[in-house]
């Protein structure tokens, strides 16, 4: 132990020199000023990058070593968060990044196949003393005699790992990845990888640490495309949040479905059978026939005045412009255009009929115009004409009317807000039904309300098959000019500078007449060009495109997704790099998948890989004997994990009547770990009540972004998805059952979120 706490404190001393030259560095950047644009430019990249830099060094200071690997041969190698290297030797490495593939026979090595390694010491700390070894040697004979059971790897880190009470965050599983959980962590790159897995796998955790083993192994391809994560609610996403962090990488996005949609945070909330419509495939079809709807006929015909002529914009013209609009194929944006030169070349020809024609049929003056011959006006006239209308303020209004140019959240704000829309989107151009008149009625909503989650996926469609507003169209070549602009400015100014110099003599140095490079370019066009061009990372890039193509997407609790909300994660992917991880036994959700192959055909057909995980290392066995029961009657082929430990205490159960008595005993067990009362959405408020009155001194979290950090909450079995408590006591199981269609599936999940006791009130 005194040899390894010497190891291990000479690597905090080079954490804390490599901390010192980092902290030195960003403030060297931060005093610095002045200088050329260049200069302030690759300052502010400097200051970014130590400073994050920084947050990776101090995020490793908890267990920053954590193992060690005797080989057969050769000197031991120390495993822990981030690779040292003996930077005043010979470059040797004091300590493995886990992630490096010399570090894998610590997951790997079993006693039957060491890998070549003859121990594996899992080295625990308290801060930065090492409190406790514990050692396997991989060795068939002497593994017989150490009772540690074959297929886990550092049993004793294990199980202290698992039994130890939670905090309310998730941590890291860094110290004992297990060898079936290694294999998807370290999966190739590229295709769509499925980890199937029941409650309590590790799948939440094997996903963010396949995030932080990509990015390692793949740093240069994905630091320039991020990677995103998606989970299914913003406590669930608050609750992993400190795992990349701590595993020294930042730079992910995660995200709910609600933040899918660049420029609109969906937290509004719905029944939940409003988002099953919305979330169903047909919506594809459905936003095709509202836009096809937004392309209208006039239903009497509409004049223009111009140049004192009037112009007649009828049915038979919009008809045929609209047919050639979308004759073109270009979505309802782009089209617009065609439809625009169609309308008005009809008004030209209009107008060339009315005032390019002789009236004199007889054709007094014997100048050949008589009716029928060729028009009088020539190109040149034509196209004064034509550019007279499209500046006319009734024909643009005209226009605007038949074929409006639409953002996504115009056309679903009107289309929701509008029976009449409604009624026309229900049924394809081919008068296929799409919705029944009870699901569009459904959908109807004031244009006032909140976007909600299941809107994130409808409006990033919307997008799709609208296409871009001209307008915006015009302001990325806005910008793009501008960047070139200033661009351009800023080379001119370097040379004017570079000639002026060139004759500046000494005493001229502090002519306040001087130019000086700052003086070219305005200090916001300079900040604005540096934040673009410079400072955004990847990821914040990311979050602005709608067209971001990621390097990699993991999909967290996957099964509780809609075919819409597919969609848009499969544009997000196009290359199809991705992890997605659930339980299709756990699927809540009405829109959520029921099979994982329903999932994948319509985008990757049969190429997929489907990984299992099978051993439960957060439910005892005890608990997941009664949540069998329930997983039994979702699906009596299921199997549920296998639990890694046994506490010796079944669940317990009892009445709701006895919820103060049980809320007591509870509290008084809990010491500094966390409870959770988990109920039907219906009694939550009332439930609420009675636990704050039954526990008055501990704060009690409710509501939509319950505080998962307060010692007790209060949530429906939905909320506690993915989450994980000490202690639960499941009130009304019944009522969570009959409550929605997947209810059954609702209290497997809330059966399976305690760590140590389990307690049923009926
Ligand atoms: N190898 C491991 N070492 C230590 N703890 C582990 C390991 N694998 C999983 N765990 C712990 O088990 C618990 C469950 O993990 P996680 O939440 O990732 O499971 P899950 O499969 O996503 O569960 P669910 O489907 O119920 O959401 C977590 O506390 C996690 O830290």
């Amino acid at each position: 132990m005194e040899a390894e706490q010497k190891h291990v404190t000479g690597l905090y001393d080079r954490l804390d020199g490599m901390r010192a030259l980092a902290e030195q560095r960003l403030s060297g950047s931060l005093e610095a000023t002045g200088g050329t644009p260049q200069a302030r430019s690759q300052r502010e990249s400097a200051v970014a990058m130590y400073t994050e830099q920084l947050a990776q060094l101090s995020a490793v200071e908890s267990g920053l070593c954590f193992g060690r690997l005797d080989p057969e041969e050769g000197a031991p190698l120390y495993i822990g968060r981030i690779g040292i290297f003996d930077e005043e030797g010979d470059y040797e490495p004091l300590l493995l990044d886990w992630r490096a593939p010399a570090s894998r026979p610590f997951y790997l090595a079993t006693a039957a196949d060491p890998l070549g390694i003859r121990r594996r010491r899992h080295i625990r700390s308290k801060g930065r003393t090492v409190v406790a070894l514990d050692d396997e040697v991989l060795d068939l004979s002497a593994a017989a005699g150490s009772g540690t059971r074959e297929g886990l790897a550092g049993e004793a880190a294990l199980l202290s790992a698992v039994d130890a009470s939670r905090t309310g965050r998730m941590r890291d599983i860094v110290e004992t990845i297990q060898a079936e959980q290694d294999r998807i962590i370290r999966a190739d790159l590229g295709g769509v990888l499925v980890v199937q897995g029941g409650p309590g796998t590790g799948k939440t955790a094997v996903a963010l640490h396949r995030a932080a083993y990509l990015l390692y192994t793949h740093r240069r391809e994905l630091s320039s495309r991020a990677v995103l994560v998606v989970g299914p609610n913003p406590t669930f996403l608050r609750y992993i949040s400190h795992v990349l962090p701590s595993l020294a990488e930042t730079g992910v996005l995660l995200w709910t479905l609600g933040d899918l949609f660049p420029g609109v945070t969906a937290r509004g909330q719905e029944p939940e059978r409003v988002a099953e419509i919305k979330g169903r495939a047909v919506l594809v079809d459905v936003l095709a026939a509202a836009i096809a709807d937004r392309q209208e006929l006039p239903t009497e015909p509409i004049t223009v005045e111009v140049d004192q002529e009037t112009l007649t914009i009828d049915s038979a013209l919009v008809s045929a412009a609209r047919d050639r609009a979308r004759r073109s194929g270009r979505p309802h944006n782009q089209a617009r255009e065609v439809f625009e030169t169609a309308v008005v070349e009809g008004l030209v020809a209009q107008m060339a009929e009315l005032i390019g024609t002789d009236p004199y049929a007889d054709d007094p003056l014997g100048e050949g115009d008589a009716p029928g011959d060729p028009m009088l006006m020539g190109a040149a006239d034509l196209a004064d004409i034509r550019a007279e209308f499209e500046n006319d303020q009734g024909v643009r209004a005209a226009l605007d009317a038949l074929w409006p140019p639409l953002t996504p959240q115009r056309l679903l704000r009107e289309l929701f807000s509008t029976p009449g829309r409604l009624a026309a989107a229900r049924v394809a151009a081919d008068g296929t039904e799409l919705l029944t008149l009870a699901e569009t009625a459904a959908l109807s909503r004031p244009a006032n309300a909140p976007w909600t989650p299941a809107d994130a996926p409808l409006l990033d469609e919307a997008a799709e098959q609208l296409g871009d507003l001209p307008d915006a169209q015009d302001a990325a070549q806005r910008y793009a000019d501008r960047v070139r602009r200033s661009e351009l400015a800023y080379a001119e100014g370097a040379l004017e500078i570079a000639r002026g110099s060139a004759s500046i003599d000494v005493e001229d140095e502090d002519d306040p007449e001087l130019l000086l490079i700052t003086d070219l370019l305005d200090a916001s066009r300079l900040a604005e060009r540096q934040e673009e061009a410079l400072r955004l990372s990847a990821a914040e890039r990311a979050a602005r495109d709608r067209r971001w193509a990621f390097g990699h997407v993991i999909v967290d609790e996957a099964q509780e997704l809609s075919p819409m909300a597919w969609r848009v994660l499969m544009r997000r992917s196009p290359n199809r790099s991705m992890t997605v991880v659930g339980d299709i036994a756990q699927t809540g959700d009405p829109a959520g998948a029921a099979s994982w192959s329903e999932v994948f055909e319509p985008y990757v057909a049969q190429r997929w890989k489907l990984a299992e995980l099978s051993v439960n290392y957060r439910t005892p066995s005890e608990v997941m004997s009664l949540a069998g029961e329930v997983l039994a009657r979702i699906d009596p082929d299921a199997k549920p994990p296998q639990s890694v430990r046994s506490t010796g205490r079944p669940p317990v159960r009892g009445r709701l009547a006895e919820l103060g008595g049980v809320l007591a005993a509870e509290a008084a067990a809990l010491g500094d770990g966390r409870l959770a009362v988990i109920a039907p959405a219906a009694r939550l408020d009332a439930l609420a009540d009675e636990v704050r009155a039954a526990l008055p001194e501990l704060a009690v979290a409710v509501g939509d972004e319950p505080d998962l950090e307060s010692p007790v909450a209060v949530l429906t079995a939905r909320q506690s998805k993915g989450l994980e408590f000490d202690a639960v006591v499941v009130a009304d199981p019944d009522a969570i059952e009959t409550e929605s269609p997947r209810g059954l599936n609702d209290l497997y999940v809330a059966l399976t979120r305690a760590t140590q006791r389990l307690t049923v009130l009926r």
